[in-house]
């Protein structure tokens, strides 16, 4: 058991899948894992173990923001000896040509700050996803009849942003999304030497406002999960 994790050793799977929202963890828990067990409650941040397709899987809640994800992920890690770590989270659209519902795979993950950034100092780290774990996620995708985005997105700290000229910023570069953890994931996983992964579904569109309900941000988001245990398993 950790600070955070009421798990003890042992019940965490090396492959952990992490959305922010605690309650799309039980919902893709029970939706796609065998005998899922409930491993934490602390502090009410859900995390179920159980099998998918024979394979061991955790899916953990994260939180919401980079603060709330690197302590999770910290300890995951360093305590729990996790190895892969896929984000499954939701975002908002920053291109006129991603819709509502289409699935975004981040190749990378620009921000303002992190909570990394203390380390770094004047070194413009660049966040960016493992290899083999991106590759797997668009073959999987891809076979599934998926056809994903792949490219930047962007980590914010902030959901109610005061400063719209930094999202015009960001679709002008390229941009596909904006969501509140995957910067952070990655630059834990390169620290560590483990693979991370963001595959996030697009609940928002910052250009034309549409939004889904929160009942559909925490259960209908399948096609994501789906692609992030493909890829975690793709080699095994
Ligand atoms: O749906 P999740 O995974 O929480 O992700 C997005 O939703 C939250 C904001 O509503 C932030 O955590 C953001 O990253
Ligand atoms: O962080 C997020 C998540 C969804 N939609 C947004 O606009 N921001």
């Amino acid at each position: 058991m950790t600070v955070h994790i009421g798990a003890e050793k042992g019940q965490i799977a090396e492959t952990v899948l992490m959305p922010g929202d605690p309650r799309r963890a039980q919902w893709a828990a029970e939706t796609f894992l065998k005998d899922a067990e409930l491993v934490n409650e602390v502090r009410g941040m859900l995390a179920y173990t159980g099998t998918w397709n024979g394979h061991r899987v955790t899916i953990h809640g994260s939180g919401m923001g980079m603060p709330s994800l690197s302590i999770y992920a910290n300890e995951l890690i360093t305590q729990y000896g996790a190895k892969t770590l896929i984000r499954i989270g939701s975002c908002g659209a920053m291109q006129s040509h991603v819709k509502i519902r289409d699935v975004i795979i981040a190749m990378t993950a620009t921000s303002i700050s992190t909570p990394s950034r203390g380390i770094f100092r004047e070194i413009n780290f660049a966040p960016c996803a493992d290899w083999s774990l991106l590759r797997a996620a668009v073959e999987t995708a891809e076979a599934k009849g998926i056809a994903p985005h792949v490219g930047g997105i962007y980590s914010s700290d902030v959901f109610y942003d005061e400063r719209p000229d930094l999202s015009d910023i960001m679709t002008r570069h390229g941009i596909l999304g904006v969501e509140m953890e995957a910067a952070e994931l990655y630059n834990l996983a390169a620290r560590h030497g483990v693979r991370g992964l963001a595959v996030l579904t697009v609940s928002d569109h910052l250009q034309t406002k549409e939004a889904l309900p929160a009942d559909e941000r925490e259960r209908s988001f399948g096609e994501m999960v789906e692609i992030a245990l493909g890829a975690a398993f793709a080699n095994s």
